[in-house]
């Protein structure tokens, strides 16, 4: 790849420049350590540190040219900008040709169902036969090719770098997680998406927005960006969840066609008659064209609702709803989403999901309680460096409706892990609970008292492989210790 600095920057709005010769750029580099001779460098004021002191040294590596919010005293041309993080985003869709332009993209905002929503789309697409493209939580996946993330919204120059390979790789459709901080970011600056789906909002993330206002006005974001420079021959569609009450609000933040998908509202695809099982869900789903019956192999409601966003979704892409609830039917699960641990000949059922949000445990413990026939045990902790605040409320749903709770440590990254439970236990009213800070203990003393027919719920991790506490990341797989806990208890008997 290869470009001349002045084109790279042509569409920033406003932009100093200090330097005379237009040098040709070879890559856009966000990190020092990946400058080689020719990259552009792009100085960002980071959380933690600020890249504008590394400017010294990227130049030494051969940097052609930086991006800064600041003139600094070195020999290379420098784009001064006010805010370096939002202009790379223009920079960085510049850079690799613009690839959201031409291809068709569906971004999937809300506090909880983005990466499962995500993951019944690619199904549905790829069943199709459509060229299709995924970017969320768990990896980046096209043409066979699975990447690990750091984000579940990459920053602007890796996302615009994995759409550029997308469509090296004949990606026709991309389904994308749009988190309420990449928004907020600008990560997702200058992307055209063609379809935005908003799944639920309730509360995740108050360390970062504040208060659930700034939340929404985020997650908005999506919305109210939606079609921004769009050609008629391409038109944006909104789809919202008409269940939800932040979805009054989001209807007047867009300008594009809006389609609603619910259970209990009157909803443009509507689930009625739903039944729920411990295998799934069944129900009967009404589109404005047709009706048709489906059999769910997802347990809850919030399966229903991550099935209708996926429904409406397609909708615009002419698969034929027989073909796309037949897709549906077909999936088992999302790794690390109520995944089931033991077998049938097990006497009691061990369950791994990722619910981390107040909302998000309510509603698997709602869907278990519904089909347990034993007590329910729960297995449950929270993030350091998050909203300290859904800790008590995390505790107390996990004490209303399970029968008993180990409090845990879920990754207490640079947060004290007591602390931590500490916040958490001031929700919990009765003496049901024991804590075991040590996560591989906790499992092991639920598998231990469970009896049968009970169900143990191990949440918050999900397909984690991995735990941080303080600033070391060490291998921890829930679906592993949990195992290994069944087999040694199983192998004593
Ligand atoms: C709070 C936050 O969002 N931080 C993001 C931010 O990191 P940062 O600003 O702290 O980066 P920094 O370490 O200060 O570095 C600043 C600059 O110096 C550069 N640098 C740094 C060190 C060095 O030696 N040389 C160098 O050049 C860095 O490359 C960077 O350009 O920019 C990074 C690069 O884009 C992100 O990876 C990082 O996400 C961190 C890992 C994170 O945990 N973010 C979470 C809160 C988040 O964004 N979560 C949402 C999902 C939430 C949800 O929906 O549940 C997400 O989309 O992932
Ligand atoms: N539609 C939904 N409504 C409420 N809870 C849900 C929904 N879908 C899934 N969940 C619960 O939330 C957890 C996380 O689901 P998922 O990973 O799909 O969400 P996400 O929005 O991608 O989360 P993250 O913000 O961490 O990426 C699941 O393990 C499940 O407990
Ligand atoms: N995307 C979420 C994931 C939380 C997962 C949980 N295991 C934790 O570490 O808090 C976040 O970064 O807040
Ligand atoms: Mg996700």
């Amino acid at each position: 790849m290869k470009k001349l600095l002045s084109d790279v920057i042509s569409t920033l709005p406003s932009s100093e420049y200090i330097g005379k010769e237009d040098p040709e750029i070879l890559s856009v580099e966000m990190d020092n350590r990946e400058v080689k001779p020719g990259s552009l460098f792009i100085c960002v004021r980071g959380f933690t540190v600020d890249g504008h002191t590394f400017a010294p040294d990227a130049v030494k590596r051969g940097a052609a040219a930086l991006v800064t919010e600041e003139r600094l005293d070195v020999n290379v041309p420098q784009v001064v900008v006010k805010d370096t993080r939002r202009a790379m985003a223009i920079i960085a869709s510049a850079f690799f040709d613009y690839p959201t332009a031409s291809m068709n993209l569906i971004g999937i905002t809300g506090t909880n169902g983005k990466t499962t929503t995500s993951h019944l789309i690619e199904k549905v697409l790829a069943d199709a036969g459509v060229n299709t493209g995924l970017i969320g939580t768990m990896y980046t996946r096209f043409d066979g090719r699975v990447q690990d993330v750091k984000n579940t919204t990459p920053e602007s120059l890796p996302l615009q770098k994995t759409f550029y390979n997308m469509k090296e790789h004949g990606v026709e459709t991309a389904v994308m997680e749009v988190s309420s901080h990449a928004l907020e970011m600008g990560r997702v600056r200058g992307i055209h998406y063609d379809t935005a789906v908003f799944t639920n909002l309730s509360q995740d993330h108050l360390d970062y927005h504040g208060t659930m206002e700034e939340y929404l006005h985020a997650k908005g974001l999506l919305f109210s960006q939606l079609g921004n420079g769009y050609s008629a021959d391409r038109q944006p569609l909104a789809i919202l969840n008409g269940d939800d009450e932040a979805t009054r609000k989001l209807l007047v933040m867009t300008a594009a066609p809006v389609l609603t998908y619910g259970i209990d509202s009157d909803a443009d695809i509507k689930a009625a008659d739903v039944v729920y099982d411990e295998r799934g869900a069944s129900f009967t789903v009404h589109t404005p064209e047709k009706a048709l019956p489906v059999q769910l192999n997802m347990v809850g409601k919030f399966s229903v609702y991550n099935a209708l966003a996926a429904i409406a979704a397609v909708r615009s892409t002419g698969i034929a709803l027989e073909q796309v609830v037949k897709s549906l039917e077909e999936v088992r699960g999302v790794s690390g989403r109520m995944e089931k641990i033991t077998d049938p000949h097990h006497p009691f059922t061990v369950l791994v999901d990722y619910a981390h949000t107040p909302d998000s445990l309510e509603n698997v413990l709602t869907a278990i309680r519904g089909f347990a026939r034993g007590k329910i045990l729960t297995v449950v902790g929270c993030g350091g460096d998050r909203d300290r605040t859904k800790r008590p409320k995390m505790a107390g749903i996990a004490e209303k409706l399970s029968d008993y709770v180990y409090l845990t440590s879920d990754n207490p990254r640079s947060e004290d892990p007591v602390q931590i439970l500490s916040d958490m236990e001031k929700g919990l009213k009765k003496d049901h609970y024991a804590i075991i800070s040590d996560r591989r203990k906790a499992i092991e003393a639920a598998v231990r008292e469970a009896g049968d027919k009970d169900v143990i719920l191990v949440a918050g991790k999900g397909h984690e492989t991995y735990q941080i506490i303080g600033d070391k990341t060490y291998d921890f797989d829930d679906r592993a210790v949990a195992k290994e806990a069944v087999e040694a208890l199983m192998g004593h008997e």
